[in-house]
C-alpha cells in the first residue's frame, strides 16, 4: 500500500525530504527502506520537562498507585505490535524501570536534542516506529481509554492519521498516525519553522472523530491532562 500524500503547504518550494537538502540532524538512515511496513506501533510522548509540575518527572508520578507513563502504556500496548517511548537521555533508566511489566517489545527513542519540543519528540518516536500505523499518546493524560484508542486507529485506516476535534479546536493528542506520513509531515513542519503539534495536525490534513463519538467515549474527561499536582489531584479524586 502506498505511503498516504501528505498535502504540501509550500508552494512552489520543493517539499520532498528526499531531495531537499538536510541537516545533518535530518538525515534519514539508509536502513529505513528495509523498516517494516505493516502493524500498529504504541508511542508514549514523555520528553518534556514538567516545569509546572512541582518536583519531579510527571510521567513517573502516580494516579492509583500506578504512573502516569504505565497508565499511557496500559491504554495503548493492547492495539500495538511494540512500543516506542521517546523521551531524554536521562529519563531513560527511570522510565525503563517504570515499564518493566510491559509485555510488548519497548524501545527507547531518546532524542538527539533535549527540548525540541514534542513534535520533534514524536518524530524521533516514528523513526523508531517499525509498522504503518502509530497511535500517539502523550505521558501526562492518565484517563484514555483502549476503547478511544482503538476507534482513533480505526478512523485513521487508508487516511495519513486521525485526531481528535474538541469544541471546534483540533486536540492533537491522542493522535493515530501513518508512519511514513508523519514522518515526513514531521520533517516539513519542522523546516516551516513550526514546532507544535496542531501544525502537524493541519499539515497531516488526517481522518477526524467527531465530537459526538468522542463524547460517547467520555470526552472531555478522557482527553484530561496532568501539567501540575492539582491536576494529579482532581484525576485521582474522579
Ligand atoms: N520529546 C519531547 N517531548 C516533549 C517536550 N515537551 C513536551 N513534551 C511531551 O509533550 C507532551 C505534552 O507536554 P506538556 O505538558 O505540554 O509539556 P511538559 O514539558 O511535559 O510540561 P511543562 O514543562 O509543565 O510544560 C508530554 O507527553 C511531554 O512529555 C520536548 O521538548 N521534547
Amino acid at each position: 500500500m502506498p505511503v498516504p500524500k501528505v498535502p504540501s503547504r509550500r508552494r512552489g518550494v520543493p517539499t520532498d525530504p528526499e531531495t531537499e537538502p538536510m541537516t545533518a540532524e535530518e538525515t534519514i538512515d539508509a536502513s529505513d527502506a528495509r523498516r517494516i511496513d505493516v502493524g500498529t506501533a504504541g508511542v508514549i510522548l514523555a520528553g518534556g520537562r514538567s516545569t509546572r509540575f512541582d518536583g519531579g518527572d510527571k510521567a513517573l508520578a502516580s494516579v492509583d498507585g500506578v504512573p502516569l507513563v504505565v497508565r499511557a502504556a496500559d491504554a495503548v500496548e493492547p492495539l500495538s505490535d511494540h512500543l516506542v517511548v521517546n523521551c531524554r537521555d536521562d529519563q531513560r533508566d527511570a522510565l525503563a524501570d517504570a515499564l518493566a511489566a510491559v509485555s510488548i517489545p519497548t524501545t527507547f527513542a531518546p532524542d538527539p536534542m533535549a527540548d525540541r519540543g514534542p513534535l520533534f519528540g514524536l518524530r524521533t518516536a516514528l523513526r523508531h516506529a517499525d509498522a504503518r500505523y502509530a497511535v500517539v499518546v502523550p505521558c501526562d493524560m492518565p484517563a484514555l481509554t483502549t476503547a478511544f484508542l482503538a476507534h482513533l486507529a480505526a478512523r485513521a485506516e487508508g487516511s495519513t492519521g486521525a485526531a481528535v476535534r474538541w469544541d471546534g479546536a483540533v486536540e492533537p493528542l491522542p493522535l493515530a498516525v501513518h508512519v511514513r506520513a508523519g514522518e515526513v509531515a514531521c520533517t516539513e513542519t519542522l523546516r516551516d519553522g513550526r514546532h507544535d503539534l496542531r501544525s502537524l495536525v493541519e499539515a497531516l490534513s488526517p481522518a477526524f472523530v467527531s465530537e459526538s463519538t468522542a463524547a460517547a467515549h467520555g470526552a472531555p474527561a478522557i482527553l484530561r491532562d496532568v501539567d501540575t499536582r492539582a491536576d494529579l489531584g482532581s484525576v485521582a479524586r474522579e
